[in-house]
């Protein structure tokens, strides 16, 4: 098994207004998830959030600590949630075994020692999407499939905009100490997620694009609301969102995306919407 992480630290918004294509790319897009038998980590110095995938084929994947934790196991001081975008799929978590299928949800509490990653089928291997932040208590290891998700229809056919945001790490459901995470996916005819966009400076997110068609692609914009950038994306990649940014894209077909975010509350609802028609 291989194991790749990588830093990125954390950009003011007076700097951002600088960046070109490249530097926007390296600071934001994460662009090598989904890789077969490695564990791939991004460690983002916005409230210290990890981003990664596990995607077991020929072996298992251990989540194995990395340097910049300092700490013996991976979940010493952290919590973690992890959604199944690939086929039926297993997660050992200090023996216990959960199997997820095809976008699932698992949350893991803070406190445990071993996580091993399984597929069932490697020629339908299970591919993890994983989502982890820092921890103050550990709370319970529970499954959420995607039937028990809160499921919240919105925007409008007419407005390019229709979806379906279904929350399945979120109180109400599972506890937490600070992760929140579920998936949106837009119906047929509906290219715009997240319009009108939003900030929530007490919150950073990453948002992870799949069902995106081979040839086609979202335009992921970011930025102050008044001071907007884009960010051109393929299927598999994520991106992260600073707490000053907007984070809502558009495509040329219709996705899904999974959203995960963490800092100073578990309020979902808490966003400054920014006016469409003061998007600059
Ligand atoms: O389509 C949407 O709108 C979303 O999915 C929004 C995200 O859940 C989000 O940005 C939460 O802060
Ligand atoms: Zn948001």
């Amino acid at each position: 098994m291989k194991l790749h992480y990588e830093t990125r630290y954390a950009s003011n918004p007076q700097s951002v207004k600088n960046y070109d294509t490249q530097q926007l790319r390296d600071e934001f897009l994460i662009e090598n998830l989904m890789q077969e038998d490695q564990l791939v980590l991004v460690y983002s110095h916005y409230d210290r959030y990890i981003a990664g995938s596990a995607v077991p084929v020929k072996e298992a994947i251990n989540l194995e600590t990395i340097d910049p934790l300092k700490s013996t196991c991976f979940l010493d001081r952290r919590e973690i949630g992890i959604i199944n975008i690939g086929g039926s799929g297993t997660i050992e978590v200090d023996g216990v075994v959960y199997i997820l299928e095809h976008k699932d949800a698992l949350y893991i509490g803070s406190g445990k020692k071993e996580v091993i990653f399984k597929s069932e089928d490697k020629n339908n291997p299970a591919k993890f999407y994983l989502n982890s932040a820092p921890a103050h208590k550990s709370y319970s290891t529970k499954k959420v499939s995607k039937s028990e998700a809160n499921k919240i229809e919105l925007g409008s056919l007419e407005t390019a905009n229709h979806r379906t945001v279904n929350q399945m790490i979120i109180g109400g459901i599972v506890d937490t100490c600070q992760l929140q995470m579920g998936m949106t996916e837009l119906k047929a005819g509906s290219v715009w997620n997240t319009m009108p966009a939003h900030v929530h400076d007490r919150r950073m997110e990453v948002y992870y694009y799949l069902d995106i068609p081979q040839d086609q692609a979202v335009c992921h914009f970011m930025g102050q609301p008044q001071e907007t950038r884009h960010i051109w994306m393929r299927n598999d990649q994520a991106v992260i969102s600073p707490p000053w940014s907007i984070h809502s894209g558009s495509g040329t077909s219709n996705y899904t995306f999974i959203w995960g975010m963490a800092g100073e509350n578990l309020d979902y609802s808490d966003m400054d919407v920014a006016k469409i028609t003061e998007l600059r």
